[in-house]
């Protein structure tokens, strides 16, 4: 009995002195990462939880190493001073969650069902006219029509219509399934699945890869941005925004949004400062933190021709005084048809683009424009918007799209 009773002082004084020890010597920084929100996932390698402002580095105060230093000690204290400072939990100022967003591949399949009125319109249009026991010359008119009306395009769908009429005469009676075979090789062959559609974001040893996203105001070039960069994180990747589209403060304010919530920071200066000085200046925070991809977000004002051609010239000169661009992705609005095209081509004729996000594919009939607007642009669709959900971006696959297209949901 006294044994437990010495026992169990022991133990008191023990937890006392080891309390004590804890608050004498407990100091906030990199090795004590402050312990995550309830129900928060881990974040990916490479990320940290960090607070709302510590993602964001005001261009040219000297982020790099700097930032770094600020952003261990504002995380853990929320003041950066000593142990006798740490706040109660109830006093902390609540810490931005990092998410942990699901990697790029397999997205396509996932968001399948947002293709349903392409699938509709194009998909089960076509395969049920197809299927009909006399297909004449009208039937045929009518087959084309509704290639025309998704926005493929008149020389695709002349193009298809002429190849399917070859083969259902070689073919002579056909059944649902050898139908559904003959369009799905036929819209493959138009989408040109040899074309490279991967992102190119992998680093160059000490130097990131470099993407500027480009496009017209309101296409969703910013929220694409957004998304590409939880596409990159959730593939592992470390990356750095640039909010280079200086005419429209908010378009920075957004981009931080969603930096922040994947623990990417955002270089952006005040409205109206030079684009090519904020894409430099992420591109050295990039380097400085090494990172693996910077995105820069460009400005899309649509004025003359030269006028776009010198300012996106200008943002990637002077890109290429520290790196290289890697891609120059244009985004384009799948709704807005010939008008979209015709942005579109003015953007080609300003600056080499590599490759075509294609946004708002969900709840179009007009899935056909992904092969019209490639065979205009003569570039790959690389990524697909499918909705406005922060992983409603997908890397473009063309077997994925066609079977989406033609099966029914
Ligand atoms: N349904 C749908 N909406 C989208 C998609 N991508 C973007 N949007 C929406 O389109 C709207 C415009 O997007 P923004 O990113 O602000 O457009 P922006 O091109 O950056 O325009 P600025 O910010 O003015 O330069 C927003 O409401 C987005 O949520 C998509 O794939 N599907």
């Amino acid at each position: 009995m006294d044994y437990t009773i010495v026992a169990v002082v022991i133990l008191i004084l023990a937890l006392l002195v080891a309390g004590g020890v804890f608050l004498v010597f407990a100091r906030p920084g990199r090795g004590s990462p402050p312990a995550p929100p309830p129900g928060e996932t881990d974040a990916s390698p490479g990320t940290t939880a960090t607070s709302g402002t510590d993602t964001t580095v005001d261009a040219g105060a000297g982020a790099g190493a700097d930032a770094d230093a600020d952003t261990d000690t504002d995380t853990a204290t929320g003041t950066g001073s000593s142990a006798a400072t740490v706040p109660t939990p109830e006093a902390a100022a609540p810490e931005a969650v990092v998410e942990t967003p699901p990697p790029g591949a397999g997205r396509l399949v996932r968001l399948r069902a947002r293709l349903a009125r392409s699938n509709s319109t194009l998909g089960q249009g076509l395969l049920s006219l197809l299927s009909a026991r006399d297909l004449d010359d009208e039937a045929w008119e009518e087959i084309e029509d509704t290639l025309i009306t998704a926005d493929v395009g008149v020389t695709s769908a002349t193009q298809i219509v002429e190849n399917l009429r070859t083969k259902v005469k070689v073919l002579g009676t056909r059944s649902v399934d050898e139908v559904r075979e003959l369009l799905r090789s036929e819209l493959l062959g138009q989408l040109n699945p040899d074309l490279p559609r991967t992102v190119r974001t992998e680093p160059h040893g000490n130097r990131p890869a470099v993407l500027l996203v480009v496009g017209v105001n309101g296409t969703g070039k910013t929220t694409t941005c957004g998304k590409l960069a939880r596409v990159l994180v959730g593939d592992g990747r470390r990356v750095v925004l640039g909010a280079a589209d200086t005419f429209r403060a908010a378009a920075a304010d957004q981009l931080e949004t969603w930096g922040s919530r994947v623990g990417a920071p955002v270089v952006r200066r005040d409205e109206g400062a030079d684009p090519a000085s904020v894409a430099y200046d992420a591109v050295a925070r990039g380097m400085s933190d090494g990172v693996d991809t910077v995105v820069v977000d460009t400005a899309g004002r649509l004025h003359t021709k030269t006028g776009l051609m010198d300012e996106l010239g200008k943002v990637k000169r002077v890109v290429e005084k520290q790196s290289q661009v890697d891609e120059v992705l244009l985004v384009l609005d799948a709704t807005t048809g010939q008008n979209g095209l015709r942005q579109a081509r003015v953007f080609a004729e300003a600056v080499d683009i590599t490759g075509i996000a294609l946004t708002k594919l969900d709840g179009t009939a007009k899935g056909g424009i992904v092969i019209q607007v490639q065979r205009e642009l003569g570039v790959p669709v690389k990524l697909v918007g499918l909705g406005e959900g922060p992983d409603d971006l997908a890397p473009f696959d063309p077997e994925e799209f066609v079977d989406a297209l033609l099966t029914q949901n």
